[in-house]
């Protein structure tokens, strides 16, 4: 799904009222019935429901909204919040329509601030698209009622306050809600996570804007959706062999970290690899034999980190069609050596993880010796030592897009919402995954994933969409079976299906 910028939003809609064709007061009309319904398959009518409407267009739609509410006889109070002389058009008309069946409430100075109780709905329609200055005046003072208030808070297509694609300002006024119910499409603002408190809960309801015009309209930035990502997934020919399903080598673990190597190796195989082999420390031999019975282990010479130096005759590295890196190898200089090495002799893409990633940030000249589009999946901190701090989060956006681009790296940011950037300047971003996967050795098992699809020959950018795709899927059936508070990682890997 794309996301589109302000302005572009700003056009769809414009496009869908010339070319639908419909009148924009009717699609306004359909946006507050399409928040209506959202509303009352949630909530019923024994809580009191407060509106605060500002004087544009989104206090037009909350404006529709008390109506729409009203008719359905729940309990609703409208205020309209006085900040200028000045209303839309479809303002007036919905205001017009509202005065007839109920009672508005002007609020000029804060002494017009009602008190907001506990078990009340707030909905924010103060503030919608049209955001063009940060809050300031009456406007502030009821956005911070809001906030400082026990209800349930909705806001009504964006938090008002809250700019859509662009930083907001220190100190901005914002208002904070457990709900936003958007029209368009989800705007960058949603995914960023310095900005959750002013998002909560998002969930986006179609008012039929012109599919025809998103379509044609050119973005950078992507929203993962479970559709796109199944066109992806390849199914399985009736004659295939394990050997049409390539042959992945993952170089991981170390004393104390072996955990990681197996995390690894059991999701890689649970993630359709033909065959597995995994290179570990002498140390790590039996754990990863007795663990991983289905993976062929390859010990190093060294008892405790990976050296490079087998311990057994090698195969040569063009035997396997992909390499993942990085999950518990450590830092130490043996380990520098081998990846050096590792790095000038691979000619294929690779995935790069964790350590890996900790070693290339401190040693720069190995940059150019990854392989052009391999994937890196660095979590913030790794990805600010790879790169630099950022100032806010469409800062780190910009860093992100221009490392990967300059560099013709895969890159995934991992989060909620984690990133992926590619080498040709888009971004993608993931719609699945839950705050139970922020424990230990989740990003182990999305090493194992992203290498078994490179083995079977996915492209590199199709591999990092459909795997952190299916592994914050996978983290949402382990959720749904254990909870978040008890899940662990290797429990991501019992719970993927890729069907
Ligand atoms: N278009 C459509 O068909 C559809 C639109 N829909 C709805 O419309 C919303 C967008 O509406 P909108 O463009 O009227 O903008 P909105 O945010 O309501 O207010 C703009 C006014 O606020 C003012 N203002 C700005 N910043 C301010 C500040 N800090 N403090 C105080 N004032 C400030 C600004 O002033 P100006 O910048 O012009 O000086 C202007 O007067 C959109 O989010 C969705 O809810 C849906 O119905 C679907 C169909
Ligand atoms: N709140 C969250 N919502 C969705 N996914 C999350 C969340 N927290 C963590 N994750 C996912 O869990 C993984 C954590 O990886 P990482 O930080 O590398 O952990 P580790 O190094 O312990 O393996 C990433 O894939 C990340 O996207
Ligand atoms: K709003």
């Amino acid at each position: 799904m794309k996301i589109l910028s302000v302005e572009q939003t700003r056009t769809l809609d414009q496009y869908t009222i010339e070319h639908e064709p419909i009148a924009p007061i009717n699609l306004m009309e359909r946006a507050a019935q399409a928040f209506t319904d959202w509303y009352t398959a949630r909530f019923d009518k024994s809580r009191p429901v407060r509106i605060f409407c500002g004087l544009g267009n989104n206090g037009g739609d909350g404006l529709a909204i008390a109506r729409l509410l009203t008719q359905l006889e729940y309990s609703v109070q409208t205020y309209v919040v006085r900040y200028a002389p000045r209303e839309s058009e479809d303002f007036m008309h919905n205001h017009r329509r509202l005065k007839l069946i109920s009672s508005i409430t002007y609020i000029e100075n804060e002494r017009d601030i009602p008190v907001i109780r506990n078990r009340e709905v707030a909905i924010d329609a103060i503030l919608g698209l049209g955001l063009s200055r940060t809050t300031e005046g009456i406007v502030q003072s009821v956005i911070d009622a809001i906030n400082h208030s026990p209800a349930t808070v909705i806001a009504v297509d964006i938090a008002s306050g809250l700019f859509a694609d662009t930083a907001n300002g220190p100190n901005s006024t914002i208002i904070q809600p457990d709900y936003t119910v958007t029209f368009h499409l989800p705007k960058l603002a949603f995914l960023q996570p310095t900005l959750g408190l002013y998002v909560g809960e998002w969930h986006w309801v179609d008012i039929g804007l012109s599919r025809a015009f998103i379509e044609r309209t050119p973005t950078t930035y992507f929203y993962t959706t479970e559709k796109e990502v199944r066109h992806l997934l390849r199914p399985r020919n009736r004659f295939s062999h394990k050997g049409s399903f390539g042959h992945a080598l993952l170089l991981v673990g170390s004393y104390g970290k072996m955990g990681a190597g197996v995390l690894a190796s059991r999701a890689c195989l649970r993630s359709g690899v033909g065959l597995l082999t995994v290179q570990v420390p002498r140390c790590g031999y039996e754990i990863l034999q007795t663990t991983v019975p289905e993976a062929m282990c390859q010990p190093d010479g060294h008892l405790h980190i990976l050296s490079g130096q087998p311990d057994l005759e090698a195969p040569e590295l063009s035997t396997y069609s992909a390499i993942g890196v990085g999950p518990g190898i450590g830092t130490a200089p043996e380990t520098l050596a081998m990846l050096r090495k590792l790095l000038s002799e691979a000619q294929k893409p690779m995935v790069i993880d964790a350590d890996a990633i900790n070693l290339i940030a401190k040693n720069r000249d190995l940059i150019d010796k990854i392989p052009k589009n391999s994937i890196l999946t660095p979590h913030p901190k790794e990805f600010e030592r790879l790169t630099r701090r950022w100032t806010s989060d469409y800062d780190k956006l910009g860093i992100l897009r221009d490392f990967a681009q300059r560099n013709r790296f895969v890159v995934v940011l991992k989060g909620a919402h984690t990133a992926i950037a590619t080498p040709d300047g888009t971004t993608h971003f993931n719609s699945t995954g839950n705050p139970g996967m922020s424990t230990g050795g989740t990003g182990d098992v999305l090493t194992g994933i992203l290498t078994a699809l490179i083995a079977q020959g996915y492209d590199p950018v199709e591999a990092a969409v459909l795997g952190v795709f299916e592994h914050g899927r996978a983290g949402d059936r382990a959720a749904q079976n254990r909870g978040q508070i008890g899940l662990m990682a290797s429990d991501i890997t019992d719970s993927l299906r890729w069907d």
